[in-house]
């Protein structure tokens, strides 16, 4: 069950939040945070090549790039570059960290232990996902020992701002974490992709193939979210006896389906993370 954000415990961070990588999800995450209450005053930004929308935060108070001087008393450190960039990029981030910063790294691979040797600071290791972008996504996030009550609240309402926040006491899970969730919007839009070209295969012009795919797995996805019944009854719900889904379904469950394709795409995923934690 989801919990409420703490939009409290954001707007009581006391201190500055910085978030060092503002892409593709620290972009998210920074939208989050600030449609949650956290004061664009607090926080802070490293961002080499920062985007116009980035650029246009400073108006409401982002710093941008400050020095450590500048960042004043760091409450929380979230690092969102890649984690190929983190060797170069995280020895110019201890500046920023004092005995109290707290660093939330949502690097895929990047383990507590490579954090720790990098950049220091007291860690939590996170792994969010794109829908985080709109509110909905899911984190799991795990703590090194060290993290303090109030640490742990600090990270948990921020990572709570961009949707659902799962805890974990195990840090050797969050490979297969990654690969399920963290990777795992990029297979639900490969589905509306190939579900339209599908289409198109089967005789629909382009536009209209990629409406009704991109409304199915769209509508399909709120469904099973507002839905108290699990992903099978709602396939289940669909599929009349001897009827269109049940012809569909008999290849999409058959040998070499879908089961099989999507436990070698989660294992592979998890083989990587495994790797880039090398
Ligand atoms: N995208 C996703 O779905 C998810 C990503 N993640 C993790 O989030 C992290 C970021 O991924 P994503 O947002 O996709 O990648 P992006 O490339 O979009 O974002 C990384 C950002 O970091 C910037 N950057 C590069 N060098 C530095 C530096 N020295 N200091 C500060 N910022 C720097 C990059 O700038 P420039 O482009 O100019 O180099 C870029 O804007 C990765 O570690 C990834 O594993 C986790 C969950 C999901
Ligand atoms: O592809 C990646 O490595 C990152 C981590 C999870 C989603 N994107």
């Amino acid at each position: 069950m989801t919990t409420a954000p703490d939009t409290q415990t954001l707007a009581n961070i006391s201190g500055t939040v910085v978030l060092a990588g503002a892409g593709k999800m620290g972009g998210a995450l920074l939208t989050g945070w600030l449609a949650r209450g956290l004061n664009p005053k607090r926080v802070a930004v490293i961002e080499p090549h920062p985007s116009d929308d980035v650029r246009a935060l400073a108006a409401r108070g982002i710093r941008l790039n400050p020095t450590a001087k500048e960042a004043g008393t760091v409450a929380a450190l979230v690092v969102a570059v890649k984690p190929q960039t983190f060797g170069k990029a995280g020895p110019a981030l201890r500046p920023l960290i004092g005995p109290s910063t707290l660093v939330v790294s949502i690097m895929a691979g990047t383990t507590i232990a490579m954090l720790d040797a990098v950049c220091g600071g007291t860690i939590v290791r996170a792994m969010p996902n794109t829908p985080a972008a709109i509110g909905r996504g899911i984190t799991v996030a795990v703590a090194a020992k060290g993290v303090n009550e109030q640490q742990r609240a600090t990270a948990d309402a921020l990572l709570r701002a961009t949707g659902a926040v799962e805890w974990i006491d195990d840090e050797a899970l969050m490979d297969a974490v990654t690969a399920v969730s963290g990777s795992g919007p990029a297979y639900v839009f490969l589905l509306a992709e190939e579900l339209a070209r599908a289409g198109v295969a089967a005789g629909l012009p382009a536009n209209l193939a990629t409406k009704l795919a991109r409304e199915t797995v769209a509508g399909s996805g709120e469904l099973l979210y507002r839905s108290d019944l699990d992903a099978a009854t709602l396939r289940q719900n669909v599929t009349s006896p001897g009827g269109t889904t049940a012809a569909a379904l008999s290849v999409l469950m058959g040998e070499h389906g879908l089961k099989e394709l999507m436990t070698r795409a989660v294992a592979a995923a998890t083989k990587r993370s495994k790797e880039l934690a090398k």
